[in-house]
């Protein structure tokens, strides 16, 4: 590798300036998803960034899902995992899991990595004062909750006292009933309810493309129109679709800027944030003036 001067490590740092005074003091809700969790030194690289985004005054709250931990605790226990438009059919034993995977161990999990890396994480779900209120989607998902209202105010009081919130998506019905969220459509929700600067979604994919086997055919910048017609185009499809979705309806909450990113690049939400170039896909209400 060529080494890099001490010269050149200070304006690499210079570089970083106008994009740290956009940034400081303003929210910044990341998703980060399950598959792009694939290994502990990649989770350890996310959490640096999320720890040095803090430490440089933004304020980050990490939405976290963790599909594939669920799927693999339903196969050791014999429940097979069922899905309709890309939303788990949870039963009340798929509930009890859910619940288990995703605010106990995922969230835990990425805590402490936090505090292990010198950060102040403080875990939630959206059973802590009733933060995620939901209502049942349908009858053929099960307990899986279509949000009704959220209470940010736990997210907010922890921002300000230094803390990165770290939340697992169930929320409740009015009976104390445990539901399952998509992750993508709770950090969507949550980043228009605390008037988000911008909302990072970390994938295992670039961003959107133009084909989606083609990684060169990276689309960089999408305004809503043009999402809307590459939605109609079939451009997009499968798991993008709803992860588009939540990419639009962030926007139209009010969130200035919204980035999918691929989550398995190492330090992709720096590069993304803090550099000139960015690396994924960006979706911005009407063109700006760039990222
Ligand atoms: N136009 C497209 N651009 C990028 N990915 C696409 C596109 N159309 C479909 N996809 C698929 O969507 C997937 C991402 O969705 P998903 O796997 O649900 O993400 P996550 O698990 O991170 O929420 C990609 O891996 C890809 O296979
Ligand atoms: C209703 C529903 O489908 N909930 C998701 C919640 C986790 C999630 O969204 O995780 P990823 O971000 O890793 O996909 C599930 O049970 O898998």
């Amino acid at each position: 590798m060529q080494s890099v001067t001490n010269a050149q490590k200070a304006q690499i740092l210079m570089n970083a300036l106008p994009y740290i005074k956009k940034y400081s003091g303003k929210i910044v809700v990341v998703k980060y998803g399950g598959n792009a969790m694939v290994n502990e030194s990649l989770k350890r690289a996310v959490m640096g960034d999320i720890v040095l985004l803090n430490l440089i005054g933004i304020k980050v709250v990490l939405v976290h899902g963790g599909g594939p931990h669920i799927k693999e605790v339903l196969d050791r226990v014999g429940i097979e995992s069922k899905f309709i438009d890309g939303l788990r059919v949870t039963d009340a034993e798929t509930m009890k899991i859910v619940q288990m995977v995703l605010a106990g161990q995922v969230n835990k999990d990425l805590v402490s990595l936090i505090g292990s890396m010198g950060g102040n994480a403080i875990g939630l779900c959206g059973l802590d004062d009733r933060m995620i209120r939901v209502r049942k989607q349908s009858d053929d998902l099960g307990f899986v909750g279509k949000i009704t209202s959220l209470d940010v105010e736990i997210i907010q009081d922890n921002l300000d006292k230094g803390y990165i919130p770290v939340i697992a998506t169930i929320g409740t019905d009015k009976n104390g009933q445990a539901y399952n969220i998509n992750a993508d459509t709770a950090a969507a929700e949550i980043a228009g309810a605390l008037n988000a600067e911008c909302m990072v979604s970390m994938t295992n994919i670039d961003g959107v493309l133009r084909d989606k086997d083609d990684p060169s055919s990276l689309i960089t910048d999408l305004t809503l129109a043009q999402a809307d017609e590459l939605k109609k185009e079939g451009v997009i499809a499968g798991g993008m679709i709803p992860k588009v979705q939540c990419c639009i309806d962030a926007i139209q909450a009010g969130v200035k800027k919204v980035f999918i990113v691929n989550g398995m690049v190492p330090h992709a939400i720096l590069i993304e944030l803090l550099t000139e170039e960015g690396l994924g896909t960006m979706f911005v209400n009407k063109y700006s003036e760039g990222r």
